[in-house]
């Protein structure tokens, strides 16, 4: 058992970080806004392999949220996620206020474009600037050697990986696989949102994809078999915003050259949206 310092500013994790820097000791973090569950310790456990001392970050960051989105009513379960993380041996948990992340009279932005394009954000259009913006901020706080995010958030993946090679950071983006709940649901904080009868529907979403991936890569029509695969989802009760078939690295569309596929939905379960993607 390891006791994390809880750093409320980024003077207090730098303080923290600095002995195991001037140690020249290898600095993992995972970025999260809380509500750990099996998925976000699977990145804990997967940093631990990649370095000697792990920060993870717990921040809900409001500048990714539209008005309209669910900022306020995101589950907020500190005290939890910190007796979850003592049991993994993580250094220090970087728990900063709104007001440390973006001092008053904050103006600053950070756009990327390529991956970024379409897919989330045709339907949460601040969303990317909100991810980039506040990623770029926790990997300046604690300057680690690496930082793991999940593939279930597969676009953020991508465009973290490009803002990262485009500006130079000196942080390795190491992706990790998604974790599932037995039925092939992927782990989020937000299926606590779920009605009983809608986390038992919220399966399908892992059956359509595979099934779909499976099909396309024998070589199906790509166009029809997402067609039936939004049909499918409707006719469950799902509100699809997208089921796609990407370019797996550049997020593009996909052409003759694409050498590698990745199959992308975002559907919504009444008042909770869901996503999750995998490989064709
Ligand atoms: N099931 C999962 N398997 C692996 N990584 C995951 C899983 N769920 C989330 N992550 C990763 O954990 C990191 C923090 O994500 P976040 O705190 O937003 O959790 P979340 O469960 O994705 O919540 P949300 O419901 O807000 O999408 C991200 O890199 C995300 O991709
Ligand atoms: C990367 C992140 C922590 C930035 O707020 C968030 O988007 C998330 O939890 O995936
Ligand atoms: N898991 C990504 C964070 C978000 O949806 O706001």
């Amino acid at each position: 058992m390891t006791e994390p310092a809880i750093c409320r500013s980024i003077a207090a994790l730098r303080d923290t970080l600095k002995p195991a820097r001037m140690a020249d000791e290898r600095i993992a973090m995972v970025p999260t806004m809380g509500a750990l569950h099996e998925g976000h310790l699977s990145l804990v456990r997967r940093a631990r392999q990649e370095a000697d001392r792990v920060v993870v970050s717990i921040f809900v960051n409001p500048t990714q949220f539209a008005p309209t989105e669910d900022f306020d009513a995101y589950p907020r379960t500190e005290e939890r996620d910190v007796e979850l993380l003592r049991t993994l041996g993580v250094e220090a948990v970087f728990a900063p206020s709104v007001g440390e992340m973006y001092p008053a009279g904050f103006a600053t932005g950070v756009s990327v474009g390529g991956p970024s394009v379409g897919l989330e954000s045709d339907f949460r259009p601040h969303f990317f600037n909100g991810v980039a913006v506040v990623v770029t901020k926790l990997l300046l706080a604690a300057l680690p050697d690496v930082a793991v995010f999940g593939e279930k958030d597969y676009q953020q993946l991508c465009v973290v990986r490009r803002m990262a090679l485009d500006l130079n950071l000196p942080t390795r983006i190491v992706g990790a696989e998604t974790v599932r709940e037995a039925d092939g649901l992927a782990m989020s904080s937000r299926n606590v949102y779920l009605s009983p009868d809608e986390r038992r529907t919220a399966a399908l979403i892992q059956t359509v994809l595979t099934e779909a991936a499976t099909a396309i890569g024998d070589g199906g029509d790509a166009g029809a078999i997402l067609a039936a695969g939004r049909e499918r989802l409707a006719a469950a009760g799902f509100r699809v915003d997208y089921l796609e078939l990407r370019d797996a690295d550049t997020l593009a569309a996909v052409t003759a050259g694409t050498a590698s596929r990745r199959l992308l939905v975002a559907a919504w379960l009444g008042r909770t949206r869901l996503i999750d993607n995998i490989a064709v």
